[in-house]
C-alpha cells in the first residue's frame, strides 16, 4: 500500500496562530527582560553616585563648618554680634546652606544668619541636640555643629544646617537622564527587534505555505492535509460530529506520465485538482498527498446515503476524458471512504481505513469508490501475513512448488509444452493462490525474488523434458518484474546456467502488464525475442491495449482468456470475440491459444475456428513436476 498510517502522524502540529502568538510572547519576554535589566543597571549606578556624593558632601561641609568657626572665632570673643552675623552672611554663596547660628559659651544665640526664613531654627545650643563637634545627616537636611575656639578655650558653637534639595536634584537629573538614554536605547532595541521580527515572521509565513503547499496543483500538501484532518479530529471530539476521510487514487496515471512525459502528468494532475474542486464544497478540503493520490476531508452533515451519492459525483468527475499536449487521455480513480468515530477513533486508523477502502476499490476493479468495512483490514492482515510467510518461504524454499498445465496442438492434440503455475501451500494460511501470492510479492518488493525463482525451477524443470518433441516451458511474468531493469540478464543467466535453449521458453505476459511498461518494457521485449525466447500476449481481451502498439512489439502467440471460452459454443457474444480475435492475431502472424477449455464441445469448435494450441481442463489439470514427467515421458513413447 502507498500510505502507511505512521506517515499521517497521531499529534496535531502546532498551528501557525499558535507558532506566531509562542514566537511574539517570546520577543516580548526578551524586550522586557533586557528593559529590567537596564533599569537595574540605571538604578544600582544611582545608588552608588548618591552615597559616594553625599560623603563627599560631608567632607565639604566639615572643612566649610571648620574655617567659618575658625574665622569667626575673634568677633565672638570681642562679642562683635554686626562682624559676626556679616561672616555668617558669607555662606550665602554655598547654596546648599539653609542657616547659620552662633551660640555663645552659654548656648544663646549670638549670631544668625538665614537663607530664606528658617522659622524652626533652634534659638539655644540647646534645642539643636548637638553639643561641641557633632554633626547630624538626615535625608532632608545635614546639621553640623562645631566648637567655635581661641587661645585653647571654648568661645561658643557654630550651627549650620544644609538642605540636601541640591543632592537629590542633582541625582535625580542624573538618574533622569540614563533613563531617558536607557529608554531611548530600548525603543531603539525594540524597533529593530521588531522590524528584524516582522523579517523573520514574513520568511516563516512563507516557508510555511511552501511547506504545506503542493507545487503542481497548489493543493495543500501532506503536511497541510495532516493539519487539517487532527484539527478537524479534535474538533469533532468536542462538538460531536462526524468526519468522513475520503482517498482518491488515479487508476492509469503512470501510463500517461511514462507515455507522454512529466510535463504532461504534472498538467493531467492540475487538471484533476481544478475537476475535484469544482465537485467538493467549499466547507470540504482536498489535498494532494503526492503523486497520483489526493485526499478530501469533509464534516459530516449529511447522511450516509447522500454520502454514497458524493463519492460517486467524485468518481464520475473523471469520466470525461481530459486533453493534454493535444492527445485525449482516460484517467478513471478508485476512491475509499473511512469516518469517524464510526470507522476508526483517530488520525492512523482513519488514514489507514480509508486507504484499505481505497485499496478495495482498485482490487474490484477501479474506477470506483468504495467505503470502509471491518472486514477489510482481516484482509490486511490476511496479506501481512503473507507477506511474512513468503519472506520466510523464499529464504528456505520449502513450500514453494511449480505445478504444469500440459497445452496441446489443435490439430493433432499432440503435447507441445506447459504452463508453469506457482502453487504455495503454507502450514497455517493453507493453501494461497497464485493470483494472491503474486499481488502480495509486488506491492511489498518480494516479486523479483519470487519471479526468479519460478523462472529458474521452471527451466530447471523443463531441461529435463526429453522426448520425440521439445516442449517449451510458459513462465507468467508480473509488471514489476519486467521493469527491473536486471531482468534481460538475469533470464539469460538461468537459461545458461539451467541449460535450456533459449526457444524452449515462452514469456506470458498479460496486457495490463505490457501497458504498465510501454517504454522500458518495448526496448526488453526486442531483445528477449532477438535471444529466441517466444513472448505471448496472456489473458487476451481483459485488458485495454492498443492494436497499433500490441503490433510493434515481437509478440509470438496471443491467450483467447478463459472467460471468452468459458460460453462457447452457445453464447453469441463470445463466439463473436473468438472468432475476431482469431483473426485478428493471424493477421498480425500471432499464434492463438485457447484456454479454459473445459469441454470437448468448446475443444472442437476453437479447433473449427483455427485456434492453433488448447489448453485446459478437459485435456490435463495443472500437475507437480514429476507427474508431468512421468505424462510427457508416456505420451513420448
Ligand atoms: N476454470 C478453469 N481454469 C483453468 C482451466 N485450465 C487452466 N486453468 C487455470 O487458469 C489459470 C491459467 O493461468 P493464467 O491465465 O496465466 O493465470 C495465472 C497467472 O496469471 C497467475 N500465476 C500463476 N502462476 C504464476 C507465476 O508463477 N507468476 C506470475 N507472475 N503469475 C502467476 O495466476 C493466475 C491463476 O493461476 P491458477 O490459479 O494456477 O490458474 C491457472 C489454471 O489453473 C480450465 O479448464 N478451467
Amino acid at each position: 500500500m502507498k500510505t502507511r498510517p505512521s506517515e499521517a502522524g497521531t499529534a496535531a502540529p502546532a498551528s501557525p496562530a499558535t507558532h506566531r502568538l509562542l514566537s511574539s510572547r517570546l520577543v516580548v519576554t526578551g524586550i522586557l527582560a533586557a528593559g529590567m535589566a537596564l533599569l537595574t543597571v540605571v538604578l544600582a549606578l544611582t545608588g552608588v553616585d548618591y552615597w559616594s556624593t553625599r560623603a563627599s558632601m560631608l567632607q565639604d561641609s566639615r572643612v566649610e563648618a571648620a574655617i567659618v568657626a575658625d574665622n569667626i572665632s575673634a568677633a565672638v570673643v570681642f562679642r562683635d554680634t554686626s562682624t559676626a552675623n556679616e561672616m555668617l552672611g558669607a555662606l550665602r554663596s554655598s547654596s546648599m546652606v539653609i542657616s547659620a547660628t552662633v551660640y555663645d559659651k552659654d548656648g544663646v544665640l549670638f549670631a544668625h544668619y538665614a537663607r530664606d526664613r528658617d522659622p524652626d531654627f533652634p534659638t539655644t545650643l540647646r534645642a539643636t541636640g548637638l553639643d561641641g563637634a557633632a554633626e547630624r545627616a538626615g535625608w532632608h537636611m545635614l546639621e553640623i555643629a562645631r566648637p567655635i575656639e581661641a587661645s585653647g578655650t571654648t568661645w561658643g558653637t557654630l550651627y549650620i544646617r544644609k538642605s540636601m534639595a541640591a543632592l537629590y536634584m542633582r541625582l535625580g537629573i542624573r538618574f533622569g537622564t540614563a533613563l531617558l538614554i536607557a529608554i531611548c536605547v530600548m525603543a531603539m532595541a525594540t524597533a529593530m527587534v521588531l522590524r528584524s521580527r516582522a523579517a523573520v515572521r514574513d520568511a516563516e509565513n512563507r516557508l510555511h505555505e511552501l511547506a504545506h503547499t503542493d507545487a503542481v496543483t497548489g493543493m495543500g500538501n501532506r503536511h497541510a492535509f495532516n493539519e487539517k484532518l487532527a484539527a478537524e479530529l479534535q474538533g469533532a471530539r468536542g462538538a460531536g460530529y462526524r468526519v468522513a476521510l475520503v482517498y482518491i487514487d488515479l487508476d492509469n496515471f503512470k501510463t500517461v506520465n511514462d507515455t507522454f512525459g512529466h510535463a504532461a502528468g504534472d498538467g493531467l494532475l492540475r487538471q484533476v485538482a481544478k475537476r475535484l474542486q469544482s465537485v467538493v464544497r467549499s466547507t470540504d478540503t482536498i489535498s494532494r498527498l503526492g503523486g497520483d493520490e489526493f485526499a478530501l476531508i469533509l464534516r459530516l452533515d449529511m447522511d450516509d446515503a447522500a454520502l454514497e451519492k458524493y463519492a460517486q459525483r467524485i468518481v464520475s468527475v473523471f469520466q470525461a476524458a481530459y486533453t493534454e499536449v493535444g492527445q485525449q487521455v482516460n484517467v478513471t480513480c478508485s476512491a475509499g471512504i473511512a469516518t469517524f468515530p464510526d470507522d476508526a477513533m483517530d488520525m492512523d486508523a482513519l488514514v489507514s481505513n480509508a486507504d484499505t477502502a481505497m485499496y478495495r476499490a482498485k482490487e474490484m476493479g477501479k474506477n470506483r469508490c468504495v467505503r470502509f468495512d471491518a472486514s477489510m483490514n482481516l484482509a490486511v492482515v490476511r496479506r501481512q501475513a503473507i507477506e511474512q510467510a513468503l519472506r520466510a518461504e523464499l529464504e528456505q524454499g520449502t513450500g514453494l512448488a511449480l505445478h504444469y498445465q500440459p497445452v496441446f496442438a489443435a490439430n493433432d492434440q499432440s503435447m507441445v509444452g506447459a504452463e508453469a503455475l506457482l502453487r504455495w501451500t503454507h502450514a497455517e494460511l493453507g493453501s494461497v493462490s497464485p493470483l494472491e501470492a503474486v499481488s502480495v510479492a509486488e506491492d511489498c518488493g518480494l516479486i523479483a525474488p519470487l519471479g526468479y525463482w519460478v523462472m529458474r525451477t521452471a527451466c530447471r524443470d523443463a531441461a529435463q523434458w526429453k522426448g520425440g518433441k521439445s516442449l517449451r516451458v510458459a513462465v507468467n511474468i508480473s509488471a514489476r518484474q519486467l521493469g527491473d531493469p536486471q531482468f534481460l540478464e538475469r533470464v539469460m543467466d538461468i537459461l545458461r546456467e539451467e541449460g535450456l535453449p533459449a526457444h524452449l521458453l515462452e514469456i506470458e505476459l498479460t496486457e495490463t502488464v505490457l501497458m504498465e511498461n510501454m517504454e522500458a518494457g518495448a526496448h526488453t521485449l526486442h531483445r528477449l525475442s532477438q535471444l529466441g525466447i517466444h513472448l505471448a500476449i496472456d489473458d487476451f481481451g481483459t485488458g485495454y491495449s492498443s492494436l497499433a502498439y500490441l503490433r510493434q512489439l515481437p509478440m509470438r502467440r496471443l491467450k483467447i482468456d478463459r472467460s471468452f471460452v468459458k460460453d462457447l459454443p452457445g453464447q453469441e457474444h463470445s463466439r463473436a470475440i473468438v472468432t475476431a480475435i482469431v483473426a485478428l492475431a493471424h493477421s498480425l502472424g500471432l499464434q492463438v491459444t485457447a484456454e479454459g477449455v473445459e469441454t470437448q464441445e468448446q475443444a472442437d469448435y476453437l479447433v473449427r475456428q483455427g485456434c492453433d494450441v488448447l489448453q485446459g481442463y478437459v485435456f490435463a489439470r495443472p500437475m507437480p513436476a514429476p507427474q508431468f514427467l512421468a505424462l510427457q515421458a508416456s505420451a513420448s513413447a
